[in-house]
């Protein structure tokens, strides 16, 4: 693997979620192959997780890390191409990728979709940029369109808590008072239609996430019907595809309740996380055996983990 940017870069799913469960298993096997080595994690946004389960993936590994918080800490970075920098943006992404890519092996960027310009968020700008004019393997670690460590993550806890070769997993959008990226959703969607699981996504009508993200899903816009019989119900809230990044409905109808958990099969309760109690979710769904969050949380080192391993492997200096 010589990227991590999107499910595209995956050779073979069901290999790589094997991967994980053994690493996940005996976490310092590989505790030599970061050595010497080192990887620049680089943060527009705020994060808990994806920072500290990646610094502790590459603690298993052995390899050092640096964090970048760019809106504190470094410069305002300019991206688009041809611009005279005379405003509030001190560096261009040509000299900052090279500059850090000439300091470590391995760079890992979080870039959230700003919701302004749709066409610019999915043309993923930002991570384009960075791959463009880095040298070194660059890891995706919540782009405009896409959160693909989170997804696999997803993927490998499905896979310990499932009871069926093919679970009924449902990714139910819900309220929230902000308006958020579409990142997890689409990811979610793309890589539980990879692993062949029977998946439908449930939202509002209006709410429908990009044609290329809901490929083969099942859409259903009746939230009841969606959760009856399900394995895994996936909350998520994202604001609006088609008025892009407007918050249409803030429904609390649309809230996953305990009553509505009971429609499902014994289903499990999944969220990426930071979740906003008694909107998104009832608290107590939270603090019930249904709910799996922090299980899936905690597989955010061994996603991190597996990547960043395939990766090293690859580029072996
Ligand atoms: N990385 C996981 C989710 C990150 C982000 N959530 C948020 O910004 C929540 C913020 C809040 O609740 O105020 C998102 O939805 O893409
Ligand atoms: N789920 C997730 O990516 O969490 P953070 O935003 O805290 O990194």
């Amino acid at each position: 693997m010589n990227s991590f940017l999107s499910i595209n870069d995956v050779e073979n799913l069901p290999a790589l979620v094997q991967e994980a469960l053994e690493i996940k298993k005996n976490p310092h096997v590989y505790s030599d192959l970061g050595r010497q080595r080192s990887m620049c994690l680089i943060f527009l946004n705020p994060s808990l997780r994806t920072r500290l389960s990646s610094q502790k993936a590459a603690f298993n590994l052995g390899l050092d890390t640096a964090v970048l918080d760019v809106g504190s800490q470094g410069w305002n970075l300019e991206f688009a191409d041809g611009v005279v920098m005379d405003g509030d943006k001190a560096e261009h992404i040509k000299e900052a990728a090279a500059v850090i890519s000439s300091y470590f092996d391995v760079v890992a960027i979080r870039a959230f979709a700003k919701l302004q310009d749709r066409e610019e968020d999915y043309s993923e700008q930002v991570m384009s940029a960075f791959k463009e004019y880095c040298p070194v393997p660059v890891i995706n670690m919540e782009s405009s369109t896409g959160h693909p460590l989170q997804a696999f993550a997803d993927l490998i806890t499905i896979e310990e808590h499932k009871k069926v070769e093919k679970p009924k997993v449902v990714l139910t959008w819900a309220p929230h008072p902000k308006a958020l990226p579409q990142a997890v959703a689409n990811s979610f969607s793309q890589w539980m239609q990879a692993a062949n699981f029977d998946f439908t996504i449930t939202h509002p009508e209006g709410y429908e996430l990009a044609d290329e993200m809901v490929g083969n899903a099942k859409v259903e816009y009746d939230q009841a019907k969606a959760f009856e019989g399900a394995d895994f119900i996936y909350a998520k809230n994202w604001s609006n595809y088609k008025d892009y990044g407007k918050v249409v409905s803030k429904d609390s109808n649309w809230m996953v309740t305990q009553q509505k958990m009971q429609l499902t099969n014994a289903g499990k309760f999944m969220h990426c996380l930071p979740v906003r109690r008694n909107v998104v979710v009832e608290g107590a769904v939270l603090d019930s055996d249904q709910s799996i969050v922090i299980p899936q949380a905690t597989n955010r080192i061994f996603s991190m983990q597996t990547v960043t391993k395939k990766i090293l492997e690859s580029t072996h200096s």
